[in-house]
Parts: C-alpha cells; structure tokens; sequence
C-alpha cells in the first residue's frame, strides 16, 4: 500500500537535511549546553534545529500536528486521521556535545499508530536513511547517490551475531540479554544510527533494555521495518505511536529479518 509518495519523502530529507546543516554550524563552534528538567542537555543545535523543522513543516500546509522532543506541550494530539509528525531535532545530544559524529535528525509521519514514514539525517557523518511504507528504504551517501538497503537475515545455529547498543546507556538487564542470546560481538553506537545499522545488514541486532521516547525510535523504526527488519517490544508485538501522550516507549529489540 502506497500511502505515502516520493516528492513527500524527499521533501522531508530536505527539512531535515536543512536542519542537520543548522547543527552543523553550531557543531563547528563553542557552543553552550543547558541542563533540561529531567537533567538531559540541551544545546543551541537542538533548538535550531526543531525551529527550522517545526517552520518548514508548517509551510507545508497539511495541517498535520507535531510531537516534537523540544515542544511536548505544543502537541494537542493526533488530527481527525489519526496523523502527526514526530520529530527528534536533534537525537545523541550527548554525542554531538562529545563531538564524535553519533548524532541525527529525526522526522516521522504517524498514521494510527504506526510509522509510515521516516527520515534519519546524520549530518556530521554525512550520511541519511529515507523509507516508506511501499517505497522501501534508502541510504544517501555524501556523494548524494542512493541505494536500496536490507537488513540482514538472522545468524545461523552457532554463528556470530552482531549486536549494537548505545554509547550511554548500558545496563544489567542487557548483560543478561546478551547471556541468552549467545555468541555474539559488541558495537557501540550513540543515536538511532543503531537502528540505521541493522536496516542496511550491519548488525543483526539493537536491544533497548533502558528508556527512550517515541521521537528516540518513530523515524528510524520506519527505515528498519521498510527494510525487511521489525522492532518488538519484549511481548513481540511491534512498537507503536498509538497513544502520544504517553511518550515513553516500553523496551525493546531491534532486529534483522
Ligand atoms: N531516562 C531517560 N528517559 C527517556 N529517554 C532517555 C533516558 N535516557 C536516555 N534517553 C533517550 O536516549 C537517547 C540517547 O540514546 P543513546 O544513548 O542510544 O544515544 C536520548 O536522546 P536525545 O539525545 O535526543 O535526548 C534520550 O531521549
Ligand atoms: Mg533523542
């Protein structure tokens, strides 16, 4: 089902392209860092960059509302189709402050609770990922080409399997997790370049056994499933966008085919 075209999809990389290009004048200079409520920082590259998404998207004129991590309060809900934007203007703030290029912009459409589109943008690597429901899913590389991506089908009985995890986070609960899986190797990646990772068949797997928001997973969730991967909360069933005002996601696993 097509329910999303191209011209939207490559209209909405440009956003986040523009966006990604804001953070990158800031990244390229002193910059300050404030403390949010909830002790996450913020730096000037977040809110230049949810102010040049929240702008454009308007411009669009489609009426539909957005959720972003720098205006929760905006939000009034889904409009009458169930829709809205999720935007994370500026995902691995911690990496982007630490300077090692593990940033991204973030952009989703939510249609009744499930991504239907979503746009990646990791400006200092220089990298996108762009997918929709029936449009599949697509790397940019800095030469501006595009290519298809898949994830990779899972390791066999006794093989390796790849595994990403956050920069910031670990945990007790993963070290378990990663017992139970088996033999495997570790990479550490910040952002929802993780996600990125298993969509185009670098890594076979991404558990989150910690917190995130919907903005953290909304648009790289999309380019996993648009991939052939799927992302499941530890019942199985697939992480959902369906009540909004609830904004922290329940853990989960990203995985390959
Ligand atoms: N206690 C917490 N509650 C909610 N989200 C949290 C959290 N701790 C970390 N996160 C989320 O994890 C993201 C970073 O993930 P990672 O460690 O995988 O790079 C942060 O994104 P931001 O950088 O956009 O704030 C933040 O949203
Ligand atoms: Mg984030």
């Amino acid at each position: 089902m097509k329910i999303v075209d191209q011209r939207l999809l490559e209209s909405v990389e440009a956003i986040a392209r523009r966006a990604g290009n804001a953070i990158m004048d800031i990244y390229a200079r002193d910059f300050s860092v404030e403390e949010k409520d909830d002790k996450s920082p913020l730096t000037e590259a977040d809110k230049a960059a949810h102010d040049i998404i929240v702008r454009e998207l308007a411009e669009r004129q489609d009426g539909i509302p957005v959720l972003s991590e720098e205006d929760v309060d905006g939000f009034a809900g889904p409009d009458a189709k169930g829709r809205y934007w999720l935007v994370d203007p500026l995902d691995g703030t911690k990496e982007f402050i630490k300077r090692n290029g593990e940033f991204t912009v973030n952009i989703a459409l939510v249609t009744q609770g499930r991504v239907v589109l979503g746009v990646v943008v990791a400006p200092a690597l220089q990298v996108a990922y762009a997918a929709a429901l029936g449009l599949g899913a697509y790397k940019r590389k800095a030469d501006g080409t595009r290519q298809r991506i898949h994830a990779a089908t899972k390791p066999a009985p006794g093989e390796t399997w790849r595994v990403v995890g956050s920069r910031s986070h670990p945990s007790r609960a993963l070290q378990s997790w990663l017992n139970r899986l088996g033999r495997h190797e570790m990479q550490s990646m910040g952002s929802s370049l993780k996600f990125c990772l298993v969509a185009e068949g670098k890594a076979d797997a991404y558990p989150r056994l910690g917190p995130t928001s919907l903005w953290d997973t909304g648009a790289a969730q999309a380019v996993v499933e648009q991939a052939g991967g799927s992302v499941a909360q530890l019942d199985g069933t697939p992480l959902n966008y369906a009540n909004p005002e609830q904004t922290l996601n329940p853990h989960f696993v990203v995985w390959g085919r």
